[in-house]
């Protein structure tokens, strides 16, 4: 599993011994995300595609496919960009013209589907804690949306107090928004695709196929106590029993078919809601272990990136400022600290800043990790796989040496209570050049 979700997200080849399997994940910044007005003003553009959103949906395509670059294994909850900040020059700037950066990554999409009520919105904060993935709410996007003052306002307000379901053009175009704004490449899309049409424009305007789809199985008695309750302090217009009684029978009718489209697929991973919420959260981890383990992959590969362009400070961040290691520089001493590496970077530093940015780019080493594994602890993981490190000799000749890599990750909380990965710890081979 955890190679099929590399091969989606880093380079996979053959190594220099034809069946070596090399893995390389793509790492670095983003390069432009695309962004995507969305389109004249007339109320008819909300019910049907004009040439000119064709147009923009062509582009939206394009756009993935070129402008995708690595999510960063970091933590974000995005629930609202309103399709009024999105500027026509920012689209203009991001038409897809000019070539990447970075090679793309494809988009991760999960979608989070059941009932009204039935703890989508809670289970996601947990997901978004544990396992880096940007949350999107499409009924927050439309609540947000509506209160942005846009032209369709009116519309959505009256579309949720009645449980009825917004046109696809403006909620996969606010979608599609919140996730190139997002600049990261994994979602967890929550209470979207709501009926079959939703569910086919997503596909036919992101060219996306979600991984699997999360369901919520929860009964209606338990859920409209829920809703009810929720109801006294959420200030939300579709909190109250006449709405939800809509909302049940338009769920039923409409998104259940959208459950069982991706059932017939293979795709769903129902879970049964009624439960405790931490009973729940401990029922769809399992789902996410190969996510774990990719942003695990991501964060070495990162780490590796960081070595190679002499990048101190992005070292220093994803490493635990107590760092030990056991490296042949070390002598067989163990290593406390980042300032015995800290002294490697500065070292390279002079000959950097004395190379013309040309050169330096031709000259800079470049790792790319080798039969990889992963083993996830709890909040400890040991990443292990051997470094084929590229680099030219003086001699102006390239070389590559190989390390076997042992590398200790442990989970810590940042500031905002998110889980994020830091490098406590590594062992690395001595190993002859060829
Ligand atoms: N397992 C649970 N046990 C008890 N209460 C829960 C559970 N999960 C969620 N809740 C509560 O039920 C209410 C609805 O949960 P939540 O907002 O997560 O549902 P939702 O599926 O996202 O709803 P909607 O689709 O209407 O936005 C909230 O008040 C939440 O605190
Ligand atoms: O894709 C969507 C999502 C939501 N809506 C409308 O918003 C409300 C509230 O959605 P929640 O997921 O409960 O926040 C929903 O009843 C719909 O009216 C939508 O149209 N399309």
């Amino acid at each position: 599993m955890l190679q099929a979700l590399l091969r989606r997200s880093v380079y996979a080849g053959n190594g220099p011994s034809g069946d070596l399997k090399i893995v390389r994940a793509l790492s670095g910044a983003l390069g432009a995300a695309p962004v995507y007005p969305l389109g004249t003003s007339t109320a008819q553009d909300c019910v049907g595609l004009t040439s000119a959103s064709h147009e923009d949906s062509h582009r939206t395509k394009l756009g993935w496919a070129a402008s995708w670059g690595l999510a960063a294994a970091g933590f974000t909850t995005l629930c609202s960009t309103p399709l009024s900040i999105v500027q026509a020059e920012d689209a203009a700037s991001t038409s897809g013209e000019q070539p990447p950066a970075k090679s793309p990554l494809k988009p991760i999409v999960i979608f989070v589907l059941g009932g009204p009520g039935s703890g989508k919105g809670t289970q996601c904060e947990n997901i978004v804690r544990e396992y880096g993935f940007v949350h999107l709410s499409a009924g927050d996007l439309l609540r947000a949306e509506m209160k942005s003052g846009s032209q369709y306002g009116d519309m959505i307000a009256t579309m949720i107090k009645e449980g009825k379901i917004v046109p696809s053009e403006v909620t996969v175009r606010l979608l599609q928004n919140a996730m190139a704004a997002s600049g990261k490449n994994k979602f967890l899309i929550d209470g979207f695709p709501r009926n079959d049409e939703n569910r086919a424009a997503f596909e036919r305007e992101t060219g996306i196929q979600p991984e699997f789809v999360l369901f919520f199985d929860c009964p209606e008695e338990v859920m409209e106590a829920r809703l009810l309750d929720r109801g006294k302090s959420s200030g939300r217009s579709d909190d109250n029993m006449e709405s939800i009684r809509k909302r049940f029978k338009t769920f039923v009718n409409q998104s259940v078919p959208v459950v069982d489209h991706y059932d017939g697929l293979g795709k769903v991973k129902k879970v049964s809601a009624t439960r405790s919420k931490e009973d729940v959260f401990r029922s769809i981890q399992p789902f996410f272990t190969e996510f774990q383990q990719a942003n695990l992959l991501e964060a070495t590969q990162m780490l590796l990136d960081a070595i190679d362009g002499g990048d101190y400070e992005a070292y220093a961040k994803l490493c635990d400022e107590k760092l030990t290691a056991f490296e042949p520089e070390a002598q067989g001493h163990l290593a406390e600290g980042l300032g015995f590496h800290k002294f490697y970077f500065d070292l390279k530093k002079p000959v950097a800043d004395a190379a013309s940015p040309e050169s330096l780019a031709l000259i800079r080493p470049k790792s790319t990790i080798s039969s990889p594994k992963v083993s996830v602890y709890g909040d400890v993981a040991v990443v292990t796989y051997v470094r084929l490190q590229q680099d030219v000799g003086s001699s102006k000749t390239g070389f590559t040496s190989a390390h076997q890599e042992t590398r200790v990750w442990q989970r810590k909380r940042d500031g905002k209570g998110l889980a994020e990965w830091k490098h406590v710890h590594f062992h690395r081979s001595a190993a002859p050049s060829v």
